[in-house]
């Protein structure tokens, strides 16, 4: 490839840092002093006994609060240091490359479970890949099952027949949403055959979705004998999800399918690697590893797209604009690992309320690890352009996988369909082929955290790949998202115990990374492996001052005292600069205002079960596995609440047990506080912790609506509100014999 620098006439791409790079970096310093005179402070109220000091315990939890709160900060200086962004220019790709020097990709969509993950949409997906303003036979699909499901197969035999008339359509009319749900939906100009293709659609929706009803394909929907016998493997003694041979069907082959006006169609391929009860299978990472094997044998392109089942491609360009950031001088391109989009989200309500858009994770921190050298953001699991070569060693330390068809340098000349590619793609499949092999700790997606992206993309950065971040201003890729805050937290738990696995790793970004990566990078990926370690300071700032304030014991500086100032900068500093950058990214102020109450809610939740989870995980006690998140959205009155912005307390959780306590003390301790300051007129002593106690009110009115004021199914269940009143008192009686010590 051509080495094109941006300086170039008509540029393919453009990289510059933002300017609040310089704001970052001067803010860092002050906050730093300022963090160090707390700690001056701390140091003075611990040591020397101040008559007013705090008791004990109450100081030193401050102090771990602290300290956490702080290490976390350090983390988050690293993606403020040099924030940047990048464009890209699809439009100029044509002088650079012609459409047939386009590299050939190879797609991978996972999915793991029909039922909660409907086979429709995974069919949406891979038709919103297949239709890529792309030379379709350099496409391959492949969709991996988990679920070891014939309707997620049938839904891609339904997906292959519609392919023929979908794409041409989108092709002939120039359409932008090649998703045909989204496409369906929206305001499109109706003619006849739109109409007769929206009839097709519908007609199959209705198929997959019957077939989902009743659970097995009926005869009737079955066509011909090729199909027949593919379904017949499921008539095997004995095959259920969790055990079965792989499956390994070509639904369509490119060269040989056409689409209705005679072009190659994409190549598509059902994959449902084996399962047996007897070997682990490592979730994601293990499905990846065997697509990533199976690839190889039957196409064997240089890039690898990997896609979650319900992330649709919202931007028929994609493709183009990740080869635009492919034409880089060849001592960048030698080490480029992979390209990543951010997951984005349609389905959001207008506050976002369980802010599930993840705009620091998935936008703001991948640009600030976009710009550091040698860099680049993490994986996030879904929306990334892989160089194949990545997954076999370091770019200057090539590891030779056992079998020469594996080697991503390995030219594939045979039809998908040749027998004898076929059976080796069955033996790589296979649950054996791991077995005393490199896979998952060497080659490959990498094992041992449930955040399998967040480990692979660290782990290949380790060993010296950087990659780039591409987030243009239309969405590449589309997901909906959990409405229920039950499915939210329980989603946030599994990420949480997948991120410690990484930060408690023999590979922890705190020792290895630092050797590997350098400083900056190793505070990024720390950042995020320790990030449920959030739960500490959350919870004793939430409770802490409030359990002092309802026993009459101050335990900050008091109004006039210069030390509060100290506090409040440190406090509206943080926030305020968290609060800019969420706004600079196209940002509401109600949006941010969620986002920031939802860190508190996962903290006082997900991020403690999480972390309960890992150690107990640790100590072998359990052995908790993957979740499927659900992706179902036909619970109307659900639906109908999340629209309205109401929070979904449903499903009883244990987790509402501890978001409900502390939303319970905090309450109690501010009105105690109120009370207080009406009888003695002495406010300026306890000014902070009723600050406190009030933001803690504040960020808890969506709690006390559900326990107090709402009749719907969505409302606090009475146990939890038991249980948590229960608690709070409880809490309060130990905090104050304890104090009375
Ligand atoms: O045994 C399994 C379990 C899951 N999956 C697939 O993994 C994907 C992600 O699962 P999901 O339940 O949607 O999890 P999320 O929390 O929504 O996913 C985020 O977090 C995961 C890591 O925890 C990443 O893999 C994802 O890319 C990222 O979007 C889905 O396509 C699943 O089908 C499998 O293929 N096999
Ligand atoms: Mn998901």
């Amino acid at each position: 490839m051509a080495a094109i620098t941006t300086a170039t006439p008509s540029p393919l791409h453009t990289f510059k840092y933002k300017r609040r790079l310089i704001f970052n970096r001067i803010f860092a310093l002050l906050y730093t002093f300022s963090l160090l005179s707390l700690f001056y402070h701390h140091i003075q109220n611990l040591l020397f006994f101040f008559p007013k000091s705090p008791p004990f315990f109450i100081s030193i939890s401050i102090l771990i609060a602290d300290l956490i709160l702080t290490f976390m900060w350090f983390t988050t200086q690293s993606f403020r240091i040099c924030p940047s962004i990048r464009q890209v220019f699809p439009e100029n790709l044509q002088n650079f490359l012609e459409n047939k020097n386009f590299p050939a990709i190879d797609i991978f969509i996972c999915t793991a479970d029909p039922y909660k993950e409907p086979p429709i949409g995974v069919v949406n997906t891979a038709l919103s890949v297949m239709a890529y303003d792309y030379p379709t036979d350099k496409i391959s699909v492949y969709v991996s099952d988990d679920g070891g499901s014939e309707i997620t197969l049938f839904g891609l035999m339904e997906a292959a027949k519609f392919a023929r008339i979908w794409l041409p359509f989108c092709r002939k009319n120039n359409v932008v949403d090649r998703c045909p749900h989204v496409y369906f939906r929206s305001n499109y100009c109706s003619n006849g055959e739109i109409e007769k293709i929206k009839v097709m659609y519908e007609k199959m929706r209705m198929r997959i979705d019957s077939v989902l009803e009743k659970g097995k394909v009926i005869e009737e929907y079955i066509t011909n004998e090729e199909e027949r016998q593919a379904f017949s493997k499921w008539a095997q003694l004995g095959f259920t999800p969790q055990q079965h041979p792989s499956v390994i069907q070509v639904l369509l082959e490119k060269g040989k399918d056409k689409d209705i006006e005679g072009h190659s169609m994409p190549n598509l391929l059902y994959v449902s690697r084996e399962k047996n009860r007897a070997s682990s299978h490592h979730f994601k990472a293990g499905a990846l590893n065997a697509l990533l094997r199976v690839s190889a044998i039957m196409t064997n392109a240089p890039i690898i797209l990997t896609q979650d089942c319900d992330m649709f491609s919202n931007d028929p360009l994609t493709p183009q604009r990740m080869l635009c950031l492919l034409q880089q001088d060849p001592s960048i391109l030698s080490k480029l690992g992979y390209i990543q989009f951010p997951q984005r989200f349609g389905g959001t309500n207008k506050g976002d309320i369980y802010a599930s858009e993840f705009k620091k994770l998935y936008i703001i921190d991948p640009m600030g690890m976009d710009g550091l050298k040698g860099g680049g953001p993490y994986y996030v699991g879904s929306g990334c352009f892989f160089m194949r070569r990545v997954f076999f060693g370091g770019p200057s330390n090539f590891l030779q996988p056992e079998i020469a068809e594996l080697s991503p340098y390995f030219a594939v000349n045979k039809s998908v369909k040749c027998e004898d590619v076929l059976e080796l793609a069955h033996q790589v499949a296979a649950c054996n082929f791991e077995e005393q092999s490199n896979w998952g700790s060497k080659l490959g997606f990498r094992y041992g955290s449930l955040s399998e992206d967040l480990h692979t993309g660290y782990l290949l950065q380790c060993d010296g790949w950087q990659s780039i971040f591409c987030h243009p201003q239309r969405p590449a890729f589309l997901a909906d998202v959990p409405i229920t805050l039950n499915a939210v937290l329980i989603q946030n738990t599994r990420w949480s115990v997948g991120q410690l696995e990484v930060g408690f790793s023999k590979h922890s970004p705190m020792t290895f990374g630092i050797k590997k990566i350098g400083l900056l990078m190793a505070l990024c990926n720390s950042h995020y492996s320790f990030w449920p370690i959030w739960f500490i300071p959350i919870t004793i700032y939430s409770c802490i001052p409030q359990l002092a304030l309802l026993n009459n014991i101050s335990i900050f500086p008091k109004v006039g005292d210069p030390w509060l100032f100290l506090y409040v900068f440190l406090f509206l500093g943080a926030y305020g600069q968290d609060c800019a950058d969420f706004i600079l990214e196209n940002g509401t102020f109600e949006r941010w205002w969620n986002d920031q109450r939802m860190w508190l809610i996962r903290g006082l939740s997900s991020y403690m079960f999480g972390s309960i989870e890992f150690f107990i995980k640790r100590l072998g006690i359990s052995q908790k596995g993957f979740t499927v998140t659900s992706k179902l959205l036909d619970d109307d009155e659900q639906s109908k609440r999340y629209d309205q912005g109401v929070f979904e307390f449903g499903d009883s959780s244990p987790m509402f047990i501890t978001i409900s306590v502390a939303a319970i003390v905090n309450l109690l301790a501010f009105i105690f506080g109120f009370l207080e300051i009406l009888r003695s007129g002495n406010w300026d002593e306890i000014f902070l912790q009723m600050f406190i106690s009030g933001f803690g009110v504040l960020n808890s009115l969506p709690i006390y609506e559900a326990v107090f004021f709402r009749a719907d199914k969505g409302r606090m269940p009475t146990k939890t509100t038991f249980i948590s009143s229960f608690l709070a008192g409880g809490l309060y009686a130990a905090s104050s014999s304890l104090l009375k010590i």
